[in-house]
């Protein structure tokens, strides 16, 4: 009898080249996506070595961090540095044979959603990205995960990554999620309940009744943020749910072929007694909507909660950073949640960028208006999440309520394009970083759910979705 094994051991085993005895890994890499900003020196390497891209049919470039978001881009890009860094990409991937979407093109979006979506993310793969969100793609039962620039021309070069092993981690999420609360609010509890730094040297597998019940764009919200949980990757088993999403995506497998990768996709689950470095257990059951006060994605407060005490953490590092994260926030202690009041709503990111979170969004807003304080987007993830959206009238909602309906791409969720926050500005943000200036030179953040983002751009401030008519 063999060892039981974990889904990241399995996936880990069935890509290992090489293993010498000191840790060290070599793994095939069956997946490489590439987007703007963490590829151009890479590319410069490979020019300077005279080699070529080894895999180019298992590379795909997308734009989208520096894209502008407004529709007048297709007339050009006027900020002259995101234009360099767009036409870089365009001319690189023509140079080294790489299929490439540019901001034209339909299938443009957000790279952690345009790959599940035009089925290049598959279960069991090894997919990489240098770029740290690429644990969204874990959610398919891949090992996914960001990787630097100098190994993003390594990939390019070799198609293989040198690794260690991570340990693993299992994440169980018990219980019935209730009304109103979503996978976003999962993923934040997880984040607050184990800090930024809790995942380290591990791969998260989420399993449970409350991950099982999710769908695929609630699994990839849950895996997107899993390096804000300081892990390397964050991996659900396939199942049912999983292969309804992939079947006939354009690049999937077909025929027998998919009956083929199917019954392989089969196997990728942990086995029974399988060993785990750490477990942490969660009940959806009882969890409220969650907003984060300060300005990292650990802390997380219900909306039913006020804004804590710093003077009531002990040990006085954590006291002197979260004092400063609250000054930062110009929040005081005491203050209730539902008290605070906001000036911008940004719905999108490759948090919450999907058609679900578009849907859960536009189903609160229906009918109402947003509050006149308010400056609210939606930046759909990709061009597909676009027509899809449109198509089912969402765009109209949006727009008859008072939100700006963008094109795709990274948008708000961080300033490397023209959307961003002003000083000072509070924004409920449907994106996964809260960090200082993530949206723009002293720009608030507040982490939460496309529901949630939605109430607070009609009520002004943040409300409690479960009761907000
Ligand atoms: C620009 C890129 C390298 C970065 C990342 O790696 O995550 C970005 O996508 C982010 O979300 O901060
Ligand atoms: S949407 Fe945000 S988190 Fe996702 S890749 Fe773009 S910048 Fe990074």
């Amino acid at each position: 009898m063999s060892k039981p094994r974990t889904l990241y051991d399995k996936v880990f085993d069935d890509h290992l080249v090489d293993e010498q005895p000191d840790g060290t890994c070599l793994l095939y890499i069956d997946r490489h996506l590439v987007h703007e900003v963490t590829s151009p020196q890479a590319f410069e390497g490979l020019r300077a070595a005279g080699r070529r891209v080894r895999h180019p049919e298992k590379t795909l470039a997308v734009v989208d961090h520096n894209v502008p978001t407004s529709p007048d881009r297709k007339f050009g890009i006027k900020n002259e540095e995101s234009r360099i860094q767009v036409e870089a990409l365009a001319a690189n991937a023509a140079e080294f044979g790489i299929e490439y979407y540019n901001e034209a093109d339909t299938r443009q979006g957000i790279v952690h959603i345009v790959g599940p979506e035009q089925g290049f993310t598959l279960p069991g793969m090894t997919i990489v990205c240098g770029d740290s969100h690429t644990s969204t793609h874990g959610a398919f039962g891949a090992l996914a995960h960001g990787i630097g620039t100098s190994e993003v021309e390594h990939v390019l070069a070799t198609q293989t990554l040198i690794q260690r092993r991570a340990k693993n981690m299992l994440v169980q999420v018990d219980g019935k999620l209730p009304e109103g609360v979503t996978a976003k609010d999962i993923i934040l509890a997880i984040i607050g309940e184990i800090g930024t730094a809790g995942g380290t040297g591990h791969v998260i597998e989420y399993a449970g009744e409350a991950i099982r019940s999710l769908s695929m764009e609630g699994r990839m919200t849950i895996c997107n943020m899993s390096i804000e949980g300081g892990a390397r990757a964050g991996m659900i088993a396939p199942d049912e749910t999983t292969f309804a999403y992939i079947k006939d995506r354009p690049r999937a497998p077909k025929g027998k072929a998919w009956d083929m990768a199917r019954a392989y996709w089969e196997t990728l689950h942990s086995d029974e007694g399988a060993h785990f470095d750490r477990i942490v257990k969660l009940d959806a059951g009882n969890l409220p909507p969650l907003v984060t006060w300060g300005s990292s994605p650990e802390d997380v407060v219900s909306i039913t909660g006020v804004v804590p005490d710093p003077d009531m953490i002990e040990d006085e590092t954590k006291r002197l950073s979260k004092k400063r994260a609250l000054e930062y926030m110009g929040l005081t202690p005491g203050t209730k949640i539902t008290d605070i009041e906001i000036d911008r709503v940004f719905i999108g990111s490759c948090t919450n960028g999907r058609i679900e979170d578009l849907r859960a969004a536009a189903k609160v807003i229906q009918g109402k208006k947003v509050h006149d304080r308010v400056n609210a987007m939606v930046v759909p993830g990709s061009g597909v999440v676009k027509a899809q959206a449109e198509a089912e009238g969402l765009d109209k909602i949006f727009i008859e309520a008072g939100f700006e309906w963008r094109e795709p791409g990274c948008s708000m969720c961080l300033a490397m394009n023209d959307d961003r926050l002003k000083p000072g500005e509070r924004c409920a943000s449907t994106s996964n970083r809260n960090f200082e200036g993530r949206q723009g030179f002293k720009g608030r953040t507040h982490l939460v759910s496309p529901a949630m983002a939605a109430a607070a751009a009609i009520a002004g401030h943040f409300v409690d979705v479960r009761e907000f008519r």
